[in-house]
């Protein structure tokens, strides 16, 4: 195999560069043809928006959208901001593809709920994983800036205490808007150390990760029951399997619902390849290869186990690569350090596992590997679902992306054929032996995607 300095990569690491930085076309999300289905409860003409200020939301709120760099609405939002925000409050069941702003939507839905003059919380928010429950908060304290909104994260407190004067009960006491993970959440609705009386609305990110039974669903279940009778529920996801969207239709009743169809689901600016790898030990080396040869934006590389993440680290830190690793083995603290770290570019790979499949937004992440392809844990059978988030991590917000899959056997190949089918999208194959093939294969393939 050709090593750096043999081959001339440089056009194709600009290529890759680039496609971090590349802005979304004009307007790009907005004019996508993707064919949402939409089912409102009312007889009502559905309203669609084209600006922020068609909302009549509070000015100190539309301050907040303009300060974030949001000029108008996306398609999801421009649909589903006016159904959000009626009164009497609708419940709503959410569907649009990674990347396309579903999280400003509830965000400015909870805080136009807030009655700041009432010191109890209000809003509720749900997500699957410390990282994303933290990365929602910003941009709750990046929208609410203007406003007086007090703010909590229930999620698992730092190992290093905090320094700062409340206390965890005197600062559930006074939030208005909380975002958490369920399961610190129910316990302090459980211990009461969380007020529910004037829950006004409860959202759930990633709605279909949190209602699935095998997984979050019940505590999900439980802190919707002692949410008062008129909360409205709000369900996001860009995923819905048609058994959890049954299941979110009892959840959520009577809800307003946007929904997408199969083949609509992939991001179109997520370019899909594939390497075909002969065996476990033989994946390390392309790995190794790629992030010799190619100088490549930011990236994220997907296992499916906390110990694979560990030594594929290890491994590539042996080879000279600067990578770090997120996992759920991890401690509070080093999860923080590790994502805040990724946040500012101070490190360029990394390496997790399922755990920030879905809704992790680094708008710098041009390159997602799936290394290990995601399988059901119990089925053994491919993860449709994780995988349109683990992608999902690129191609952010129209912005352009690449994804590789990593084959190694039979059963992976089919796999990838499985995917490929479901979605029906083509997944590219790219050898992994001639670096100059596989650089203009990847060039051939993101320039039909840019023209
Ligand atoms: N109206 C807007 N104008 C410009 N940028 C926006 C707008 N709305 C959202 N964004 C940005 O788009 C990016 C993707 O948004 P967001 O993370 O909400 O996507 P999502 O639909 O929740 O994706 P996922 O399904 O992966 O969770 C974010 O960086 C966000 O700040």
């Amino acid at each position: 195999m050709e090593k750096n300095g043999d081959i001339d990569v440089s056009s194709l690491t600009d290529q890759i560069e680039t496609l971090g930085t590349q802005e979304p076309k004009h307007n790009s999300l907005q004019e996508s043809s993707h064919d949402v289905i939409i089912q409102a409860v009312d007889d009502d003409p559905i309203l669609s928006i084209t600006t922020f200020e068609e909302l009549k939301v509070h000015e100190n709120l539309l301050k907040g959208i303009y300060e974030m760099g949001f000029t108008r609405p996306s398609k999801i939002q421009a649909k589903a901001l006016p159904l959000l925000l009626k009164t009497p409050p609708q419940n709503m069941i959410g569907q649009s593809q990674s990347g396309t702003g579903k999280t400003a939507a509830f965000v400015l839905t909870m805080l136009s709920r807030i009655d700041f003059n009432l010191q109890s919380p209000q809003a509720l928010c749900l997500a699957p994983s410390r990282e994303l429950a933290r990365q929602i908060m910003v941009e709750v304290r990046k929208m609410g800036k203007h406003t007086p909104v007090v703010t909590a994260e229930a999620i698992r407190e730092s190992d290093i205490k905090s320094t700062v004067g409340k206390t965890r009960n005197e600062e559930f006491a006074s939030a208005q808007l909380i975002v958490g993970t369920p399961g610190t959440v129910y316990d302090l609705l459980k211990r009461r150390i969380i007020n529910k009386t004037h829950m006004k609305i409860f959202v759930l990110d990633e709605a279909d990760n949190m209602l699935d039974q095998q997984g979050l669903g019940d505590q999900s279940i439980r802190i919707k029951n002692m949410m008062p009778k008129d909360c409205q529920i709000v369900l996001f996801s860009a995923t819905y399997s048609t058994q959890v969207r049954t299941f979110a239709g009892r959840f959520a009743p009577n809800a307003n619902q946007f929904s997408l169809k199969v083949e609509e689901l992939s991001v179109k600016t997520i370019n899909q390849f594939y390497m075909d790898c002969k065996d476990e030990n033989h994946k390390f080396e392309v790995l190794d290869d790629l992030y010799t040869l190619l100088t490549i934006g930011q990236s994220i590389i997907f296992v499916q186990k906390r110990d694979t993440a560990d030594t594929i680290a290890r491994r590539m830190t042996e080879k000279g690569h600067k990578v770090i690793n997120l996992h759920g083995g991890l401690s509070t603290t080093e999860r923080d350090e590790v994502m805040d770290g990724f946040r500012r570019g101070d490190a360029k790979v990394l390496i997790t596992t399922n755990v920030l499949a879905r809704g992790i937004d680094v708008l710098q992440v041009n390159l997602v590997i799936n290394y290990d392809l995601p399988l059901d844990n119990s089925s053994r059978r491919p993860d449709y679902e994780t995988y349109l988030h683990r992608i999902g991590r690129t191609g952010r917000f129209g912005r352009t992306g690449v994804s590789i899959n990593f084959v190694h056997d039979a059963n992976s190949w089919e796999i990838v054929k499985a995917i490929e089918n479901h979605f029906n999208r083509e997944i590219v194959k790219v050898p992994t032996d001639n670096w100059d093939t596989i650089e203009s294969i990847l060039k051939k393939e993101i320039s039909k995607l840019n023209s």
